[in-house]
């Protein structure tokens, strides 16, 4: 296994279970990425840092027990699939839900999810219109601006929930756009592995 992994997994300080399981998502990723783009290729070398433990931390975020967790444009599985096989080890969240309208991208999370023996549903369906999931936590990562997630979070947040949206440098630029037609309770935390960037804690999203 890499140094990159170790380290990743050392941070982490999962059990046996999950490190494998992780290593199970990195070996398949790396096999299907030729054929169907999971993540850019020139990001493949920084695989467990830039994908995968940005996705771990995620998952600290949110106030354990969970019960519905749904991500959404999941894409390779960043950072919903991460969830799911970090769920296995303290069953929370209970149950996780991850939308993405790619067919292709859809096998792959399958593949994974069978392979590492985790539960979750994987729907292969625009967030839009898919039915309304009542998500205790709502996700995405490299989706969409802010506005555009609120309305998916309308749609499918339940009223006490919490939308953790990962965001890059112009995250002040979107709050400010999306204050114009949401109101919204947010805390803002730094990313662990882009100084540059956050995860936008967000509760109350209301249109105005
Ligand atoms: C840029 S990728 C990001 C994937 C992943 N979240 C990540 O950070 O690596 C965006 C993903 O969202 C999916 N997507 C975009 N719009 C969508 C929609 N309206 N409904 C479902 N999936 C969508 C795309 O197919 C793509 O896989």
């Amino acid at each position: 296994m890499s140094d990159q992994a170790d380290r990743v997994l050392e941070q982490l300080n999962v059990s046996r279970e999950t490190s494998d399981r992780l290593k199970i998502l990195a070996d398949l990723l790396l096999k299907w990425n030729p054929r169907i783009n999971l993540v850019s290729k020139s990001t493949l070398d920084t695989l467990w840092t830039r994908h995968i433990l940005d996705s771990a931390q995620i998952y600290h975020m949110a106030e354990h027990p969970v019960g519905h967790w749904v991500d959404i444009g999941s894409g390779g599985g960043f950072p919903g699939l991460v969830v799911a096989l970090m769920s296995s080890e303290s069953h929370s969240p209970v149950r996780v839900t991850l939308i993405e309208s790619d067919q292709r991208k859809c096998a792959f999370l399958r593949t994974v999810l069978r392979e590492t023996g985790v539960q979750g549903t994987i729907l292969t369906k625009r967030i839009e219109q898919a039915d309304p999931q009542a998500a205790d936590i709502l996700s995405a990562r490299a989706l969409a601006d802010l506005s555009a997630l609120f309305s998916f979070a309308e749609r499918h947040l339940a009223p006490n929930g919490t939308a953790l949206f990962q965001k890059g440098a112009s995250w002040q630029k979107e709050v400010q756009n999306a204050q114009e037609s949401w109101s919204f309770d947010f805390d803002v935390i730094t990313s662990r592995t882009e100084p540059s960037s956050v995860i936008l804690k967000v509760k109350d999203i209301r249109r105005v």
